[in-house]
């Protein structure tokens, strides 16, 4: 098997292109040594367990419903992600058909690239075949590149009651970490609990992505200081087209909130499109003057703020708190200002690293 004769190049649906951005994160611009060097992440699973309906869902705004007909994939499907300054990566969807270490498959030459691989369990189907193959890849997988994050979706869990799912994740949690460490593995996968139901495959995908992101750090200890300077109970960095947050605050997420943060942006966009943009002008409904303040009535409020063309700043306070907004608008000034920095540090270094290997 040939490595290119098995991947369809899905470039045109990235998000990028259908925004119609420019510069860094432009897609046709970008020479194939360019897009080459993006992290990679593999979907991996057994035969409908879900890949294709994932990525679909997060990336290319599919309604749940409509995976429905998605047809089995029958070659290794590339796909472009290049819709936010800090997200910039490839996802490669293999068929659950393919076998991976075919020996005319080139494997290890497309490993050493690859940031991370989402082996994808139907949390509603026999496991027995997808745990054996889950252990056989990470095996393989180990020799060849010890840094690759090994990342589990239990997935479907719509299906699954309460306690059964904490049961199924704990069954397959026990079972694959026991067989990693019979057979001297020293790798500790995450697992995580999903569905395309709920915002929970977007949290996933967010810890996936945060991963592969070098200065995660530095923007978490941003967001502590932003919020505690504010009395911000949650803030969440996103990423304003596929929803996945970057980056957030110490403090434990809870899925609610998530959801919370996460549907407002879509109430900004709605909103902003139908009565922001002129007529005949076409656009994302999103800019720099984008912000909006929504009190709940449970007596916290949510406040969103742009932060740049691809991210949002979206924030979970008590009302009582929101008394001195002025400070919050300030204090978000001075985020901003910091994740700018972050950002022009982050390109230039990029520029260095093109010039070199030009
Ligand atoms: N209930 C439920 N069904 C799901 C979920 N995710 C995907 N499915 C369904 O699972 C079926 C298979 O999904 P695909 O995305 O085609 O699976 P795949 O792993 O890409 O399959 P191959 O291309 O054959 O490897 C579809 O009918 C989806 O609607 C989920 O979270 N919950």
């Amino acid at each position: 098997m040939n490595e290119n004769d098995n991947y369809n190049e899905e470039y045109e649906s990235s998000f990028l292109g259908d925004m119609g951005y420019g510069e860094e994160g432009q897609v046709d611009g970008q020479s194939s040594s360019q897009i080459e060097n993006k992290p990679k992440i593999f979907l991996m699973g057994l035969k409908r367990s879900g890949k294709s309906s994932i990525q679909k869902v997060v990336f290319h705004k599919m309604l749940p419903n409509e995976t429905l007909f998605l047809e089995s994939t029958s070659k290794v499907v590339k796909n472009d992600i290049s819709n936010s300054s800090f997200v910039q990566f490839q996802i490669w969807d293999f068929p659950g058909q393919v076998d991976f270490f075919d020996p005319t498959f080139d494997y290890e030459h497309i490993l050493n690239n690859c940031g991370a691989i989402v082996f994808v369990i139907d949390a509603q189907d026999e496991i027995g075949e997808a745990l054996q193959k889950l252990h056989q890849t990470i095996v393989k997988v180990y020799q060849i590149n010890p840094n690759i994050h090994f990342e589990v979706f239990i997935h479907k869990s719509d299906g699954l009651s309460d306690d059964h799912k904490i049961d199924k994740q704990r069954d397959i949690q026990q079972k694959a970490t026991d067989e990693l460490l019979d057979a001297n593995i020293m790798v500790h996968p995450s697992f995580y609990v999903t569905s395309i139901y709920d915002h929970s495959i977007f949290e996933a995908f967010s810890k996936v992505i945060q991963k592969l992101i070098p200065q995660l750090p530095t923007l978490e200890n941003l967001l502590d200081v932003f919020i505690s300077r504010s009395r911000i109970e949650k803030a969440f960095l996103v990423d304003v087209v596929s929803k996945i947050y970057v980056a957030t605050d110490n403090t434990p997420v809870d899925m609610q909130t998530y959801e919370l943060c996460s549907d407002m942006i879509d109430v900004v966009i709605d909103v902003s499109c139908i009565y922001g943009l002129k007529e005949e002008e076409e656009g994302l409904g999103y800019d720099q003057e984008s912000h909006s303040v929504i009190k709940l009535n449970n007596g916290m409020v949510l406040y969103l703020r742009e932060v740049n063309k691809y991210l949002a700043l979206v924030c979970l306070l008590r009302e009582s708190n929101f008394d001195k907004h002025g400070l919050i608008d300030y204090n978000f000034l001075c985020f901003k200002k910091a994740i700018e920095e972050v950002f022009s540090r982050r390109t230039a270094t990029r520029k260095k690293i093109t010039k070199k290997s030009n």
